[in-house]
């Protein structure tokens, strides 16, 4: 593409001649992948400044570079204010709009994103539509999957896997959007047909100054969901009308808005809940009919869940039988209330609890059905929201017959001092404290007697652990399952 067009979309802005004539052969904002030809972006990080990479992009042969400030090099400057929000423009129209030719689905909120878009993947697929999907686990394109470093990627790779997704012949893409994606504006330039809110509960203050910034993070969402009323397409928000904030989310978008949840009034609505150990059961009332559903998803927030991505399909206008099919059919996903397997009187569960309320949420749900002692080995992350951590402290102890306290993703903070924001201020003996994940998980599993669940929390489908700076193997599942085989034999 010539630099010209790609500038087009900047508000008056003229090219030099000879920048008319430049030819493009790509977008980069990494100095250390910049191909000839490249046009490369300077993005100010939370860890280096791109502008200080100008001279490294341009010896790997970019032939122009777009900033925000001064820069001293040989090859043409263009000059914007905000060079993050002009990469997305940018991007958008480097790759043609992609989001414009299939519909979009974002998923916003604290807890269930990830779930949520799992669900839609498989109801649109029994639909037999070919599915997109970038969220916390991976990007996956029809049944192929690829590693992703963030839930919602930057707005550059989300064009780019767009445009790839396009080529594939992706018929809806799904994706999970998180509050540092509205925030940082990772997800200009992506056209969505529709917004799901799951819940809004504590996470992430060490990005946001309090929970209002955060909730105003969730509801650009739905102020950017289609603007005009020109699409052929209605566009829709999905909004949990048992979460305090449904209110002010239903006032953040001028697009129609189809309620869910468990109350009088929601437009798809949970009846007759049966919330058993193995299985879930309730009746869905929607304005498309009722159907009784029977899912392997353990716990009341998984009604929630299923709701959602319900009445998100019932807006794109599968029938309600599909739907049906698609939520019984799904057995799980990777490292959400995981049953790790064995032959033992106990059980032991993977799941990815980070949050306090996610951790309310699945030990209540194990509460309200262990025959006997309620195990949790639970840490909070490192480099993250601190405040959180006494609260998740308390939880476990609230519910837990023992807690035992540990590591999770320690990152660059040290680990004792983690365990301590934890444990400062708690009163009463059932906790113990064990530094070391894989240590705290045999020792829970060794605690573990007939009719008692362990439960290990935090840290789900991840196969790594990070400590300092370094990212060591470490699976949950694949330690509780050593451990229940030292202990079995
Ligand atoms: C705090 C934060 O959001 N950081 C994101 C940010 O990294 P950064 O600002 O540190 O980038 P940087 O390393 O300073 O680099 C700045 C620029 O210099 C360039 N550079 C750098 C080095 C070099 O040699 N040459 C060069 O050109 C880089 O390519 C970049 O353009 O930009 C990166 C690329 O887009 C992101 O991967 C990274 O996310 C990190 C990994 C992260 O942990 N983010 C978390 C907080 C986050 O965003 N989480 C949310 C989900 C939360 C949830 O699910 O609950 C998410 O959506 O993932
Ligand atoms: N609707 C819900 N309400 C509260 N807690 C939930 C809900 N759904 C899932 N959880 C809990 O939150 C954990 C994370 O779920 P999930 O991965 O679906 O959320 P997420 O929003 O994608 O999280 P992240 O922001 O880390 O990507 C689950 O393991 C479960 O404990
Ligand atoms: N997307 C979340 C994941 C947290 C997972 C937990 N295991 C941790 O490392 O804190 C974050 O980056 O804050
Ligand atoms: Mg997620």
């Amino acid at each position: 593409m010539k630099l010209s067009e790609l500038l087009s979309v900047l508000p008056f802005y003229n090219t030099s001649t000879s920048l008319d004539d430049m030819e493009v052969s790509g977008i980069e904002t990494d100095s250390r992948n910049v191909d000839r030809g490249n046009l490369f972006i300077c993005i100010n990080g939370f860890t280096v400044d791109g502008h200080d990479f100008v001279e490294q992009a341009a010896a790997n042969g970019a032939s122009a570079v777009l900033t925000e400030k001064e820069v001293n090099t040989s090859i043409p400057v263009i000059r914007v204010d905000d060079t993050e929000k002009v990469m997305a423009m940018l991007a958008s129209k480097y790759y043609g709009y992609p989001t414009r030719r299939f519909p979009l689905i974002g998923i916003t909120g604290t807890n269930g994103k990830t779930t949520v878009s799992y669900l839609l993947e498989s109801i649109f697929q029994q639909y037999k539509r070919k599915t997109g999907l970038i969220g916390t686990i991976q990007m996956k394109i029809g049944q192929d999957a690829y590693s992703v470093h963030n839930t919602t990627p930057d707005a550059l790779f989300l064009q780019k896997t767009f445009h790839q997704m396009e080529k594939e012949d992706v018929d809806t893409a799904i994706m999970e959007v998180s509050s540092h994606a509205l925030d940082m504006g990772r997800v200009h330039g992506c056209d969505f047909d529709i917004a799901i809110f799951t819940n809004l509960s504590q996470d992430h203050l060490d990005y946001h100054p309090d929970m209002n910034d955060y909730l105003h993070a969730k509801s650009l969402l739905f102020a950017q969901l289609g603007n005009t009323y020109n699409d052929e397409q209605s566009k829709f928000a999905i909004i949990n009308d048992d979460d305090p904030n449904s209110a002010f989310l239903q006032k953040s978008t001028a697009q129609h808005v189809v309620t869910y949840g468990c109350q009088k009034g929601a437009q798809v609505r949970a009846e007759d809940i049966d919330l058993d150990v193995t299985k879930t059961s309730f009746t869905m009332h929607t304005p498309m009919g009722s159907v009784k559903i029977n899912s392997s998803l353990i716990g009341k927030f998984n009604v929630y869940n299923m709701l959602a991505a319900s009445a998100a399909a019932i807006s794109a206008g599968i029938p309600l039988k599909i739907i049906k099919e698609a939520l019984e059919n799904m057995r799980g996903v990777s490292g959400r209330f995981q049953p790790v397997e064995g032959n033992h009187e106990y059980a032991a569960v993977v799941d990815y609890a980070h949050t306090p309320d996610s951790l309310e949420n699945v030990l209540q749900t194990i509460k309200g059905f262990a025959e006997n002692n309620v195990y949790v080995v639970v840490g909070c992350g490192g480099d993250r929201d601190k405040t959180k951590r006494p609260l998740m402290a308390s939880i476990a102890l609230k519910y837990a017959d023992r807690a035992i306290f540990t590591s999770d993703n320690p990152r660059t903070e040290d680990p004792q001092a983690i365990l301590d924001d934890m444990t400062d201020g708690l009163s009463g003996a059932h906790y113990t404290v064990i530094e070391n994940r894989k240590d705290a998980i045999f020792h829970a599993i060794n605690l573990a007697k007939k009719g008692d669940i362990v439960l290990i929390a935090g840290k789900g489908h991840e196969t790594y652990q990070d400590i300092g700076r370094t990212r060591y193997d470490f699976d949950d599942r694949e330690v509780a399952k050593q451990a229940i085989q030292a202990k079995e034999n």
